[in-house]
């Protein structure tokens, strides 16, 4: 990268000391990473001003400062001011890495439930038909089949950036990517031109971040806005805030509706969802209306694509979408419980859950229900995800989930207000104990749904992560019961 091209890419309000003596060598958002030759970028963020680390971004070797503020230095370093930083590191960081988003058909999934399962879906139909794609989100990142660890849905522009050269490096054409609201409002993914554009749904969470839902809704509305004009949008019509979403989009669009009978749902019951979408008929082991819009948009998302509607309709009857959606954990004996582990951690999730596993059920089934909410997160969803469940289950087992920072107990206390009668309602504070118990009590006609983690394998109690995973406890229980011959 010349200091020429960074300007140009900048388009800088002021410049100074552009001859400085020395080579740029690497970018960074982060005044800790900075090496000697980075260029440092201040970005005001939510706990603090990143120009405050100028000085600590100088001392540890930057060369080129670019902020937004008047900024005077005795060292030899290049002065960058500009309007707005935080919308110039992803284009910088996207220059830095060789520019490999134009060089990937790149496809951003959006809305607060159902990406993961979307983006999984998509990203499993473009491998079935021969394509070289690779996965970004919420449960693990895909470089074509190899699998590496994700810390966020939607990783910082550097990150990002870095990933997707990895991609373009190892021979991928595709990017299938969740792209989260927060990534949005922080503009992570500015800079990317989207092949195309997918909006799930929009119910409450992150209200703790989003100052309110029109907020929370702007942000997501942020990804269309920005969409070139050869891109598609592919959106769910049947939710309120889909309209909204296509308000100042240039790109066409391709709108998945069941309510207005565009699309249709032919079966819907314990072993999976048929549904007709552009007339083409779908078929998928994935239960729950609300799959029918994860399947129907994937289905969108492809044909957007270019891909043949009989080759994806086939991909998609043995797509088995995203891990801890769902899952069931299972084990060989009599008279054991079904157990469920699902990613369900807003209200909306976990109604739509509870209510398919509650209409899935036989007669002489009934539904527990174990849930918890994550601490330091939205603390007004944790009574409306007890209503939600309040609605469906026959029993159920409030307990905790990632409480981080904050006292269990005291997350459980804000759910368990939202019940009006707590006679089928417990509480158990430690997860694996409420688990073991759920299980140890069951019956053969017993459905057990485990709310909340689904894919994770941690803990986070006390601001510290302990591994967890809802699978294998269940599974050790289920393996004891077994043996114990109950
Ligand atoms: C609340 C939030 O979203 N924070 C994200 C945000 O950081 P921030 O703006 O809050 O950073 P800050 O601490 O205020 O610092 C401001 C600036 O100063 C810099 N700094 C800071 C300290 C220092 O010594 N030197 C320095 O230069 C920081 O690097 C930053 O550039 O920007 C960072 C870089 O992109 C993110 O890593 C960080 O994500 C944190 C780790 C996080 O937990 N985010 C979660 C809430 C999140 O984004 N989740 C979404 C949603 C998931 C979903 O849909 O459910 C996700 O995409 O995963
Ligand atoms: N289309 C949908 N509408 C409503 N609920 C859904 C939908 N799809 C999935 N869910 C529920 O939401 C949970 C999370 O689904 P998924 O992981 O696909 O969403 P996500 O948008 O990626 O969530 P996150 O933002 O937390 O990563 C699932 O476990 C399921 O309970
Ligand atoms: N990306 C979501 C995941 C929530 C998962 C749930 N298990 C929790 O910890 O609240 C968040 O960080 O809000
Ligand atoms: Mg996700």
């Amino acid at each position: 990268m010349t200091i020429d091209k960074l300007i140009e890419i900048c388009n800088p309000l002021h410049v100074t000391n552009k001859d400085f003596d020395g080579e740029i060598t690497t970018f960074a958002i982060d005044s800790r990473e900075v090496k000697e030759g980075t260029v440092f970028i201040a970005i005001r963020g939510t706990q603090v001003d990143g120009h405050m680390f100028l000085e600590d971004a100088i001392g540890r070797g930057a060369k080129v400062i670019i902020c937004e503020e008047s900024y005077y230095t005795e060292a030899d370093v290049c002065v960058i001011e500009v309007e707005n930083t935080q919308k110039l590191a992803g284009p910088i960081a996207q220059a830095f890495a060789g520019n490999p988003a134009e060089q990937l058909k790149v496809i951003g999934i959006t809305g607060t439930n159902g990406k993961t399962t979307t983006a999984t879906l998509v990203y499993q139909v473009l491998c079935a038909c021969g394509e070289k794609a690779s996965l970004l989100g919420t449960v693990s990142k895909r470089i074509l089949e190899e699998v590496l660890d994700s810390k966020l849905t939607t990783s910082d522009p550097i990150e990002l950036a870095n990933d997707m050269k990895t991609m373009v490096e190892a021979g991928s054409d595709y990017l299938v990517m969740e792209v989260s609201s927060h990534a949005l409002d922080q503009d992570r993914v500015a800079g990317i031109d989207f092949e195309v554009a997918a909006f799930t749904n929009l119910s409450q969470d992150h209200l703790d971040y989003h100052e309110n839902l029109d907020e929370y809704a702007k942000a997501k509305k942020i990804l269309f806005d920005n969409l070139p004009e050869s891109s598609t949008a592919v959106i769910n019509a049947d939710d309120v805030q889909g309209e909204f979403m296509l308000k100042d989009c240039k790109a066409g669009k391709s709108l998945l509706s069941f309510d207005n009978e565009s699309a249709h749902i032919l079966k819907n019951s314990s072993d999976g969802i048929t549904i007709v979408v552009n007339e083409e008929k779908i078929e998928s082991p994935l239960i729950g209306t609300f799959n029918a819009y994860n399947v129907g948009e994937a289905f969108l998302i492809c044909r957007a694509l270019g891909l043949d509607a009989k080759d994806i309709a086939a991909a998609l009857s043995n797509a088995k979408g995203a891990a801890g959606r769902m899952e069931p954990v299972t084990v060989e004996g009599d008279n054991l419980p079904i157990v469920i582990v699902d990613y369900a951690h807003t209200p909306d999730a976990l109604e739509n859950v509870c209510s398919t596993l509650s209409s899935v059920k036989e007669a002489n089934q009934t539904l527990t229900v174990i849930f918890g909410a994550g601490g330091d997160r939205d603390s007004s969803k944790r009574p409306k995800m007890a209503k939600a469940a309040a609605e469906f289950a026959d029993k159920i087992i409030v307990t905790s989930d990632n409480p981080r920072t904050e006292n269990p107990d005291l997350i459980i206390a804000d759910i368990l207000d939202g019940f009006e009668v707590l006679d089928n309602v417990k509480s158990i504070t430690d997860r694996r104990q409420a688990i073991q118990q759920a299980i140890a009590d069951a019956n053969g006609n017993e459905i057990i749904l485990i709310a909340g983690k689904g894919h994770e394998d941690y803990q986070e109690v006390d601001g510290k992560r302990h591994h967890f995973d809802d699978r294998e406890i269940a599974r050790e229980s289920l393996t004891q019961k077994a043996g114990g011959g109950n």
